[in-house]
């Protein structure tokens, strides 16, 4: 598979890159950045890491497997078109006011001059799915759709650390392995999530919170992005999260996987009673992007906070 991290010298791309060099190891990676020398040191040092896995140390079963490998490239429509998808994470630096809880809004008016630059070079390409990395996601979503005319099924506005937070404090909260524990997000990646609680299961049984726990549980969400940036440094966002969580959107695409559900922002034509909007909503993935959105029934404290998400985003995009 060819990808291509648009971005991929900053903290998030690279990771991503890396990531993908042990997830999915036959990746060919292409690393496109403003900043070239940046793109260039960290394509340097995981093409290095990946020569552990053709020694075999500690994996021998990648050995046998074909490696990809990691490259840095000028922005050009060539190099979209042959790639299989497309990873922006492109950003202005964190704004000061950045690190404190809503800093995901603070970076809104430098990346869209950031993405429309990009859909300046980008639209003279083959339409390739992209995933969104860049903050406020579904804002810059919506706008690199708009900018490029590429058909909205490409676009998918990555907000799955949330879902990967709230398995983590749900399984704190009952006791059970995060790996047991399943409760979809929708709406904006921001103040405005929307946890489908009547949807939650643990250990595949429905679970039940009370109004306040679940206060609690999305509280937490809301906040531990930000407490993660003050301890490690407010230019370090939550990398390793991030990374692993759009591998495995990449590594979905490629599968194929026609019927699991994944939530993501996708730009939204009259899906829930929504336009002109980007929101989190479950959509089946192809290797085209989205092959169709599904439209969940949601009880009414579901339904409204979606609402409110509509309108708070709308609004600002
Ligand atoms: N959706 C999510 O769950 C998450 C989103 N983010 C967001 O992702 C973005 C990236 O975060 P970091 O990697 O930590 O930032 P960073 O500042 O380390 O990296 C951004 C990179 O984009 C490059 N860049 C700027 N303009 C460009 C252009 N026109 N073309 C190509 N490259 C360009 C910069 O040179 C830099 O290397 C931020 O907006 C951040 O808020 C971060 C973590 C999670
Ligand atoms: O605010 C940020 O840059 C980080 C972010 O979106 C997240 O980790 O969910």
């Amino acid at each position: 598979m060819d990808v291509v991290v648009i971005g991929g010298g900053g903290t998030v791309g690279s990771t991503v890159a890396y990531t993908l060099s042990v997830q999915i190891p036959a990746t060919n990676v292409t690393l496109v950045d403003t900043d070239i020398d940046a793109a260039e040191g960290h394509a340097i040092d995981i093409r290095h890491s990946m020569c552990h896995a053709t020694y075999g140390l500690g994996r021998p079963d990648f050995a046998s497997e074909p490696l990809g490998s990691v490259h840095v490239a000028e922005p050009s429509p060539s190099v979209v078109s042959e790639s299989d998808c497309l990873v922006v994470t492109a950003s202005a630096p964190r704004p000061k006011d950045g690190d404190a809880r809503g800093g995901r809004l603070t970076f809104l008016e430098r990346n869209l001059e950031i993405v429309d630059n990009i859909a300046a070079w980008l639209n003279e390409a083959d339409p390739t799915p992209v995933i969104v990395v860049s903050n406020p996601v579904d804002r810059i979503t919506h706008r690199l759709w708009r900018q490029t005319g590429w058909p909205r099924q490409r676009f998918l506005g990555y907000s799955l650390s949330e879902t990967a937070r709230i398995a983590d404090e749900i399984a704190r909260q009952t006791d059970a392995s995060p790996r047991e524990v399943y409760c979809p997000i929708l709406g904006e990646h921001g103040e405005h999530i929307v946890p489908i609680f009547s949807r939650a299961t643990v250990s595949g049984e429905p679970v039940n919170f009370s109004e306040s726990e679940r206060d609690d549980i999305v509280e937490y969400v809301r906040d531990v992005p930000y407490d993660v940036l003050k301890l490690r440094g407010a230019q370090d966002s939550s990398r390793w999260v991030t990374a692993r969580g759009v591998a495995s959107v990449v590594q979905r695409l490629d599968d194929d996987c026609a019927d699991a559900l994944v939530c993501l922002s996708t730009p939204l034509e009259g899906e829930y009673g929504f336009k002109d909007v980007s929101l989190s909503v479950p959509v089946r993935l192809d290797k085209d992007g989205v092959a169709n959105i599904v439209e969940w029934s949601l009880v009414e404290e579901e339904r409204t906070a979606l609402e409110d998400a509509y309108r708070v985003v709308r609004t600002s995009t």
